[in-house]
């Protein structure tokens, strides 16, 4: 679900030449401006009722409680709408239910005198007006997966993230400000007629934008109707499908998570809202700095949404959740703990973009992996949820910092005032990084994968990937070292020594274990005279890689599922010694490569048989012609040689590294001796028999070489540098 490598403005324009979805993205748009024009509108229509202040402020402040309010009557069934109906005709009701509420305001004033009934009428029609609400969002969050391919989803909820809370708010508030210019120019500052007040205008068009939005989502996007969940008469009844509801969100680790992380995140955000008056104070910075904090919150906001996707690129959409809320929380202490504004304004853009970033992930999680048929309740259980918690974080803190005020510190060497704001925000911070961190454990869809790597790796558009599972395991052994040390020699004798106790053993190599390998290995190796063209490296790097998914898929896998051992002359050391310290490519990209190629399978043993380059290339050329490696420079396998030996030392618990000049028979015993430590009890003992025999030989074959007796108590340090050997 990551976002393509299409540039921003290249992926807005992709989406939104998907034609249901523009539509929807318009209605949306529209109806998102009668939200807020609603907002405003009818809360300062119902304080123009009034004339005394006090009056109209429990005017407006009561029209605002109305529309809070639905919240927790109807948000449990809201999501049951939009699962069991058609989501079409379900969002057109609500549209036309939201038209005629809004035109009923007005048209109130106009037919009933008392100002008190008039207020009334507002309250109940608000209260309808978002209980329709509660039922329109999540058919219409629901519906949005449906019209697009999942790739676009996270892009269109970056629009309509951005046209929700960014784009139509700062609308509504112009086409307001426009109104009632409109207003006076058409009617006059004073005496105007019944029903062209600013406010009573603006509920006019208020209400034509739902008309509008009804009529486009009913004749023009007939697309959302395209579900078989139509059929009402096979699901079960309402409540069964509201517990139902409830018990997938209880029970699914995904949408579990999802539930925390947001609830975190939000309680996080009420804290800081409920706080922020006197959090301004306690930093002296008055009502410019609360003015200042909060601007600086909400351009967070908007760069988490807008640039998000860009920053973490191809990161895993869970994982990205779980750290953006860690984000938006750990800055929340940093607001707890900041004791100069410059700090409290970097802390309030850091919560910001980590809560920007959380609900777009989080939302195009919701969209993208729960299933359709629950994906209505799923969204309205968030809907209501965020409105409960951030209803009484922000009442409850905003109460307990009013009534905590601020305390005097005396430290001996220095004194302090503590606003109540401070240990507030810091519990809030430290609750929010643990609601994170739970939400991403119980998430992860990595797991094993480490998380910091993986961030990193992404960012540079090379996400880690889980290791593939293996569903028995054998044993892997991997030879590796370069032209001519001895690999096939060695690799030779150890299958004969493995197969003679019984195990099945398969010998393989790359390039070339397959017919398809076959193939790749005369591409990467003919040299150029006999393929008429130099490969170019990084091709040569892809051809290997190709190879050796195709290898591992097709040959060493199953092997190792059944149980056998599987010697490779050769695996992804080769790539990272040619291709990396050869050819000069970036090592940890040729190291990706292959992570990727092999599902992350890693051998049990590499055994690297290491010797001089002038030697091998030399054994080598007793074969005949060169091939196109082998014909490369000796400072190429120079660089080969030593690439080998770091990745060794690197790990040392997993190779063993011989020095391949000895005689072939003497290294088959130091390979023995080691295989022997990874076998089986029962086998390991069959094993000392083989060793016994291939000891035996190999003194025969030195003492005749050299004139040396040979042991098997060998030093583990060879003089010439810090190789393990046990030969
Ligand atoms: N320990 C050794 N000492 C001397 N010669 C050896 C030894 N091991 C193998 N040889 C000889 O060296 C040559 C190359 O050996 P082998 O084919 O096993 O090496 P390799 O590493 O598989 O080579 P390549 O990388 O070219 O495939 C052969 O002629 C082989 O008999
Ligand atoms: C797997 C692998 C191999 N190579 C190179 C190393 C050798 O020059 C040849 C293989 O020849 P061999 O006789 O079979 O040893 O290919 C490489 O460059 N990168 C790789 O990943």
């Amino acid at each position: 679900m990551a976002s393509s490598d299409l540039s921003g403005f290249g992926e807005l324009k992709a989406v939104l030449r998907i034609r249901p979805f523009r539509r929807l993205w318009a209605v949306l748009g529209l109806s998102s401006l009668g939200d807020w024009l609603g907002l405003l509108a009818a809360s300062t229509f119902a304080a123009a009722q009034v004339d005394n202040s006090a009056a109209q402020g429990v005017a407006f402040g009561s029209v605002i409680a109305v529309r809070l309010l639905p919240a927790l009557v109807l948000g449990p069934v809201a999501g049951v709408f939009a699962d069991r109906f058609d989501r079409r005709l379900t969002m057109v009701v609500c549209d036309l239910i939201r038209f005629l509420f809004f035109a009923s305001m007005p048209a109130a004033a106009l037919v009933v005198d008392d100002s008190t009934l008039v207020i009334a009428w507002a309250a109940i029609a608000t209260f309808i007006i978002e209980t329709t609400a509660m039922i329109w969002t999540p058919a219409k969050e629901a519906a949005v997966p449906n019209l697009l391919p999942r790739a676009r989803l996270e892009t269109a909820n970056q629009l309509t993230l951005a046209t929700t809370y960014g784009i139509t708010p700062v609308l509504a508030g112009l086409v307001l400000i426009g109104l009632e210019k409109l207003v006076v120019v058409v009617f006059g500052a004073t005496d105007r007629p019944a029903g062209a007040e600013p406010s009573e205008v603006a509920l006019w068009f208020n209400a034509l934008t739902f008309l509008a939005t009804a009529l486009t989502v009913f004749f023009g996007i007939k697309e959302i109707s395209g579900r078989r969940t139509a059929d009402v008469e096979r699901k079960p009844g309402m409540l069964k499908e509201f517990t139902q509801g409830w018990s997938f969100v209880s029970r699914t680790p995904l949408v579990r998570g999802l539930v925390l992380g947001i609830f975190g995140a939000f309680a996080g955000g009420g804290v800081v809202v409920g706080t922020a008056k006197f959090y301004a104070v306690s930093l002296s910075a008055g009502d410019s700095g609360f003015a200042l904090l909060f601007a600086t919150l909400f351009l967070g906001l908007g760069v988490g949404i807008a640039a998000g996707p860009r920053i973490v690129g191809a990161l895993s959409r869970r994982r990205w959740f779980g750290l953006s809320i860690v984000l938006a929380a750990g800055s929340v202490l940093i607001l707890a703990l900041a004791t100069h504004l410059a700090v409290a304004v970097g802390g309030a853009l850091l919560v910001g973009v980590g809560a920007g970033m959380a609900f777009l992930s989080g939302t195009t999680l919701l969209g993208g992996e729960v299933a359709d048929d629950m994906r209505g309740r799923a969204f309205a259980f968030v809907q209501m949820g965020t409105r409960v918690v951030l209803m009484l974080t922000i009442s409850l803190s905003s109460v307990i910092v009013g009534a905590g005020g601020s305390r005097h510190l005396n430290l001996g060497f220095r004194e302090f005032e503590v606003s109540s704001t401070r240990p507030l925000l810091a519990l809030a911070g430290i609750l929010g990084v643990l609601a994170g961190v739970v939400a991403l454990r119980q998430m992860d869809d990595k797991k094993g994968v480490p998380l910091f790597a993986d961030v990193l790796g992404s960012i540079r558009g090379r996400p880690l990937s889980p290791d593939e599972p293996l569903a028995a395991r054998g044993l892997f052994i991997v030879f590796e070292g370069g032209e001519g040390a001895g690999k096939s020699t060695q690799v030779r004798h150890l299958a004969e020594a493995l197969e003679k106790i019984g195990r099945e053993v398969v010998v393989t190599r790359e390039p070339g274990a397959t017919p398809l390998g076959e193939r790749i290995r005369s591409l990467v190796l003919d040299p150029p005279e006999v393929t008429g063209e130099v490969v170019t490296p990084r091709a040569e790097a892809l051809l290997y890689a190709a190879d050796r998914a195709h290898h591992v898929a097709s040959v060493v896998r199953p092997a190792l599922a059944r149980g056998a051992v599987v010697i490779s002359d050769r695996y992804v050391d080769s790539s990272l010694a040619y291709q990396g310290a050869g050819r000069t490519l970036p090592v940890d990209e040729v190291s990706w490569l292959s992570k990727w190629a092999t599902g992350g399978l890693k051998p049990d043993l590499v055994v690297l048989l290491d010797l001089e380059p002038s030697v091998g290339l030399a054994r080598a050329g007793r074969r005949g012609d060169a091939d196109r490696l082998e014909s490369e420079s000796l400072a190429f396998h120079e660089r080969v040689r030593y690439a080998f030996l770091d990745l060794a030392s690197a790990d040392p618990s997993r190779y063993l590294v011989l020095d391949a000049s000895r005689p072939a028979e003497a290294l088959a015993t130091g390979v023995l001796q080691r295989v022997r430590h990874l076998m089986p009890a029962e086998e390991e003992f069959d094993l000392e028999e083989a060793i016994e025999e291939a000891l035996e030989d190999a003194a025969e074959t030195v003492t005749a070489l050299t004139g040396d007796e040979l042991t098997d108590e060998l030093p583990d340090e060879l003089p010439d540098g810090g190789r393990e050997t046990r030969v």
